[in-house]
């Protein structure tokens, strides 16, 4: 008789402990302890206004909590600067796109990198290998066409996808995308999911805030479910789709 081999323990990637955020009255996040699984595509998700994107501000370190911890790879990183935060394997992407408007596309990438004056960037020797990475990556997402464009003229989906790849710039071991679906063409979301199995395949852990459900469930391997800033439920999709507490939250009923 074979035994049935024990469920492995997941490892934990980024966790929070007790994570409280307020906006004078608001309680944005409410005392929210959560940890995403390392090496899988984990997913937020919660009703407009349940403090998903404050929870992302504040373990990337855009805003600070009020209370709490947050710990990545079991190493504390509360309140540290974005920057160091990033140094630490942590890459994120905006709900809002952001890129520079007026920039080309390529240069977009070369300062997703690098502090220096972009004069200097363009000239400087270690170009080669950069512009190399930065080509190969924008034909990963699919726009290396779009190179010498300035980002304002591509589309807003091609700006999505030019904010991941400047993000995948810095190979982050864990990328936070806030809404990459979010005013997103059918087929440009097919590419985003793609684009992220793979690269999940590839040993990247995501941890994704979005509001497209077929999305959600058909990328995600954990789900956790966010409702006036703290969780109310985590599993797989099937789990979470079954939980009448979750439907609870996002009927208001
Ligand atoms: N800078 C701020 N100042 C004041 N209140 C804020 C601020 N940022 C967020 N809030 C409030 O905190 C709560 C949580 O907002 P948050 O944007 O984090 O939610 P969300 O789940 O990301 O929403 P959505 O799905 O609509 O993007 C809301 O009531 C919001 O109005």
């Amino acid at each position: 008789m074979t035994a049935t081999a024990p469920a492995r323990p997941e490892t934990t990637s980024l966790a929070t402990v007790g994570l409280t955020k307020r906006f004078g009255g608001v309680t944005a996040v409410d005392g929210a302890t959560v940890s995403f699984h390392h090496g899988k595509v984990n997913a937020l998700i919660g009703p407009n206004g349940s403090g998903k994107t404050t929870f992302f501000n504040c373990v990337t370190g855009m805003i600070r909590p009020d209370e709490g911890t947050v710990t990545y790879r079991d190493a504390d990183i509360t309140g540290k600067a974005p920057h160091r935060i990033a140094r630490a394997g942590v890459g994120r992407s905006f709900q809002l796109c952001r890129v520079f408007p007026r920039m080309t596309v390529m240069e977009n990438m070369l300062v997703a990198v690098r502090s220096t004056s972009l004069r200097r960037q363009l000239s400087s020797a270690r170009n080669a290998e950069e512009l190399d990475r930065a080509r190969g990556l924008l034909a990963r997402v699919g726009i290396e066409h779009l190179e010498h464009s300035l980002a304002r003229d591509i589309s807003y989906g091609q700006q999505k996808l030019l904010e991941l790849a400047g993000v995948l710039m810095a190979d982050p071991e864990t990328i936070m995308l806030d809404e990459p679906a979010g005013g997103v063409n059918p087929a440009l979301i097919d590419r985003i999911a793609t684009l992220v199995r793979s690269l999940n395949a590839e040993g990247k852990t995501f941890i994704v805030v979005e509001h497209n459900m077929e999305l959600v469930m058909g990328l995600s391997d954990h789900v956790v479910v966010f409702d006036r800033g703290r969780p109310i439920c985590e599993g797989t999709p099937s789990v979470v789709q079954s939980d009448p507490r979750v439907l609870e939250a996002y009927l208001g009923i």
